[in-house]
């Protein structure tokens, strides 16, 4: 078949992704790669990104809402190398408009490009009737980021490897956050980065990458209670020595009546789980009042992976 009579199965398709927060971080000395060998627990959340493809003349992307002028418009956005990814495996020229409608913040440490990259890989199988198995959109997605996996997954999952390797767990119930998006972003590599040169400079300090078992089994209870002390992330001193405000930020939500504040992933987003959704209300009007933070939201968990909305 001529890649021209290759036919638009459908008009537009539109994919919705989830944010995520890391509930644990384990990170494991530098690898001769560049990356650091993880032990992680993400959760998905209900903050998520829209990203609408259709066909068109060209591979353009265009993206509107939270941080929207931060977000590359050319073919290093994410979404634009996840559909080049797809169209390259399918051996068809990449025509679609991208529409990004952004609710994750940029650089926040959500994972929100890889969200939009595992939306525009679904969203462009869908588009083009492709029938991609689950393994191979996965290790496509590994290619794109080590995240991206997990924004495909969604749920509750612990993961390892670079982050790339998932395994489900149970989590009964649903979490309650708010989440507190800090006036500018974080670059994730630097705070990889950091976190080495603290590590260099404190020499005896212990890396801890074993599976959080403890944690394990209170998300199984379901109860917010027993997993909110539990909550870790080993990128949050370097993410603090960066940006040192967010110490504030932290205190601030615990004060306005959350159980816990946690740096979520590579920062600068502070993540406060709460008792239940009244709570969660009440601390997200607090923290707003207290000027800590440029926006404040409320997202409970975990919601599904990337998934098809149907009009
Ligand atoms: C901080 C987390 O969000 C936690 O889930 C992720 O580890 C970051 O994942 P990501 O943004 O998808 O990262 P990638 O795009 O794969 O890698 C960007 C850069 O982050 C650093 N990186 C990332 C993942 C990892 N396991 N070790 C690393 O050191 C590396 O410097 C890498 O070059
Ligand atoms: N679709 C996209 N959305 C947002 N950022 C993008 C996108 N594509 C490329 N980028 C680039 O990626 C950088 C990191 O953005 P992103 O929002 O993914 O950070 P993050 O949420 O901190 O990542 P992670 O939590 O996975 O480490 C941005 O500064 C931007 O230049």
């Amino acid at each position: 078949m001529s890649r021209a009579s290759l036919s638009v199965v459908s008009d537009s398709v539109t994919v919705r992704v989830p944010a995520k927060v890391n509930l644990h971080l384990g990170v494991g000395p530098l690898r001769d790669d560049g990356f650091h060998d993880l032990v992680t627990v993400f959760q998905a959340l209900s903050l998520c990104d829209d990203i609408r493809l259709s066909p068109a003349n060209e591979l353009r992307v265009t993206t509107r809402g939270e941080g929207a002028a931060d977000v590359p418009a050319d073919a290093t956005n994410l979404a634009v190398r996840a559909v080049n990814e797809v169209a390259r495996r399918a051996d068809r020229p990449a025509r679609v408009a991208i529409d990004i409608d952004k609710r994750i913040p940029v650089a926040g440490g959500m994972a929100g490009g890889s969200a939009d990259a595992a939306g525009a890989l679904v969203g462009a199988a869908a588009l083009w009737g492709l029938d991609i198995d689950r393994d191979d959109l996965t290790e496509m997605a590994a290619a794109l980021g080590s995240d991206v996996p997990f924004a495909l997954h969604g749920g509750t999952a612990l993961g390892t490897g670079r982050g790339e390797r998932l395994m489900p767990i149970l989590a009964r119930g649903e979490f309650h956050w708010v989440l507190a998006i800090a006036r500018s972003g974080l670059s994730t590599p630097a705070v990889y980065g950091e976190l080495d040169r603290l590590r260099e400079s404190r020499p005896d300090s212990d890396i801890i990458t074993t599976r959080p078992d403890e944690l394990m089994a209170a998300l199984t209870s379901g109860d917010p209670r027993v997993v909110a002390p539990l909550l870790h992330n080993d990128l949050q001193p370097a993410a603090l020595s960066l940006q040192p405000a967010l110490r504030r930020t932290l205190r601030a939500g615990v004060d306005a009546g959350a159980l816990n504040g946690i740096v979520s992933g590579s920062g600068p987003t502070c993540a406060f789980l709460c008792a239940d959704e009244t709570s969660a209300v009440n601390v997200a009007a607090e923290l707003s009042g207290v000027g800590v933070a440029r926006a404040v939201r409320t997202a409970s968990g975990p919601v599904p992976g990337a998934r098809l909305l149907h009009d």
